[in-house]
């Protein structure tokens, strides 16, 4: 479980007020999405969460752990899937994956048998052995889950996931996500697609110029808005569809 309690972030000497009192639970067994147009505060949150940075104020928990306090047991509690994929393109995707299972202290045989994991449950037997320079953003995106979830973590964030995926490999990755959520795990998602929230998150936190603009199940910001559907509920809580549209 994910617990936010009015985090803010400020960058160029308080310039830019990048998330400002941002609060919000996300819970085990659930997919939460973070939804906002581009500039709104989605990545800055999660880097946040994931210990990238430090808020100005505010505090989180994770599992009930302080990210502050205790940075490298909250590293392991966590599987991050962060906007650059950045992936080592002189290693193969299976070294790739290999490298994170090693600085996570897992042993090789286990290494081994969650690489074989992923490669059937993600679809990567074709390519899995090749070097990832030249790899598609569908083919990336797979080699940077394997690598975030190699050390099966219990909270598993991820930052604009389906960017630049084709239809057929959002769907694969959907059910993916799915699957992470039946077997209880803490999902955060960031996205600026509503249709994604819409298909897949169980609560959506709409966050708009770096606040928290509505938060609740997708029903309950219809209810919220006093909308007919979720599109015009999303258009009236940020109070314009500018950037959110997909
Ligand atoms: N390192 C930084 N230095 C200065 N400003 C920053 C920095 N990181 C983020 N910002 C600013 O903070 C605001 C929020 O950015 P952020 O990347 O968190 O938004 P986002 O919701 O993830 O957007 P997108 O959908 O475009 O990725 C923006 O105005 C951005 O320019």
């Amino acid at each position: 479980m994910i617990e936010a309690k009015q985090l803010r972030k400020t960058f160029n000497k308080g310039k830019v007020v990048a998330v400002d009192e941002v609060s919000f639970l996300a819970m085990d067994g659930q997919i939460t999405g973070l939804l906002g147009p581009n500039g709104a505060g989605k990545t800055t949150t999660m880097r946040m969460l994931y210990t990238l940075l430090s808020p100005d104020s505010g505090s989180m928990r994770i599992d009930g752990i302080d990210p502050a306090a205790e940075p490298l047991k909250v590293k392991r509690a966590l599987g991050v899937v962060p906007d650059s994929r950045g992936l080592y393109d002189r290693l193969t995707a299976r070294e790739n994956i290999r490298y994170y299972g090693k600085l996570q202290g897992l042993d090789e045989a286990r290494i081994e048998e969650r690489i074989e994991y992923f490669a059937r449950v993600l679809d990567m037997g074709g390519f899995i052995d090749r070097k990832t320079d030249g790899f598609s953003q569908g083919q990336r995106v797979k080699v940077a889950i394997a690598r975030a979830l190699i050390h099966d973590p219990r909270t598993v964030l991820l930052d604009e996931p389906s960017n630049g995926l084709d239809v057929m490999t959002t769907r694969a990755l959907r059910g993916f996500l799915n699957e992470l959520k039946r077997e209880g795990r803490c999902v955060v998602l960031s996205t600026h697609i509503m249709q994604e929230v819409a298909a897949l998150c169980d609560r959506i936190v709409i966050i708009a110029k770096g606040r928290v603009a509505a938060q609740g199940t997708a029903q309950e910001l219809i209810e919220q808005s006093g909308q007919a559907n979720l599109e015009d509920a999303f258009v009236k809580l940020i109070g314009s569809d500018e950037g959110l549209l997909a």
